[in-house]
């Protein structure tokens, strides 16, 4: 994936945008919402430029068929979770398999897998490494549990939480780091009706940023460009209300195909204008 510099406009070089379908569809019903979604993404020639990278994660059956109608096209594909070996793990799936069904990013650590499926911070750790060994793009999604206060060191108080998830998950290796994608996802917001106010998520990934600055020489790079996404009842409206936040992951809002073409309309939009805008 490519790093996210951030221009003097707070919009970030690239733009992702994506939606998991988590367990929500069935095997058809999810091959025609792709097709609408591909839809979506077809009628934006101004896609092929690659500065707004649109992504789409559905169940691991849907996977091989997904992968053959997205052929060619500039929406990519991930899976929503991965195993970290080969071998005798029954049920799971690794990530070397995931890599030969053309799958490009894996969601690793959500929410719901750490509440519900016992996802802890060592086997998170063995899925990044895991899906990183493999070429396939960590997207490693980190929040807060509680809502704060709004204001005050609420937005401290998250990125520290948010930092220390990341710290876990690339095990002291930080320049694995470089390479993931981050879902900023506050489990608060996900299945709710609003998003996070645009002050936090802004805030947040500001302070985060800069946390993640200070590991750039045990990095070897720049861990300020690292891209840090959005999740949780994000929907249109809210991506241009934001700073400095590389894009969107979206849920239920994306169920209506149309919603993803109009969010991918909105970062398009703020991609154009960081292009036309001045550079000092
Ligand atoms: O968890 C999410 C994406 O990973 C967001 O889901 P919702 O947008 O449905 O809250």
């Amino acid at each position: 994936m490519t790093a996210c510099g951030s221009g003097r406009s707070g919009v970030p070089d690239v733009l992702y945008i994506g939606v998991s379908t988590k367990m929500y569809m069935g095997y058809r019903d999810c091959l025609d919402w792709l097709a609408r979604i591909q839809q979506e993404v077809d009628s934006r020639p101004a896609l092929a430029a690659g500065r707004v990278v649109p992504f789409v994660i559905p169940s691991f059956p849907v996977l091989p068929a997904a992968a053959g109608v997205l052929e060619g096209s500039p929406l990519l594909l991930g899976a929503q979770n991965c195993g970290w070996a080969d071998g005798p793990w029954t049920g799971e799936v690794s990530p070397s398999l995931l890599a030969e069904l053309g799958v490009r990013l894996v969601e690793i650590g959500h929410a719901e897998r750490r509440a519900h499926l016992g996802e802890d911070t060592a086997m998170i750790a063995l899925k990044v490494r895991a899906a990183d060994n493999a070429g396939i793009t960590p997207l490693l999604c980190v929040g807060e549990d509680t809502r704060d206060d709004p204001g005050g060191t609420a937005a401290e108080r998250a990125a520290g939480v948010v930092y220390d998830q990341i710290a876990g998950a690339v095990g002291g290796d930080w320049s694995l780091a470089s390479r993931l994608v981050i879902a900023y996802e506050p489990v608060w917001a996900i299945g709710a009706a609003e998003p996070a106010g645009p002050d936090h998520v802004t805030a947040v990934v500001r302070a985060l940023r800069s946390l993640l600055s200070a590991r750039s020489n045990e990095a070897g790079s720049d861990l300020a460009q690292v891209p840090i996404i959005y999740g949780g009842s994000a929907k249109p409206g809210l991506l241009p209300a934001l700073d400095g936040v590389a894009g969107l992951f979206l849920g239920r809002f994306a169920h209506d195909a149309r919603n993803f073409g109009t969010v991918l309309d909105e970062a398009l939009a703020l991609t154009a204008l960081r292009v036309g805008s001045p550079t000092k």
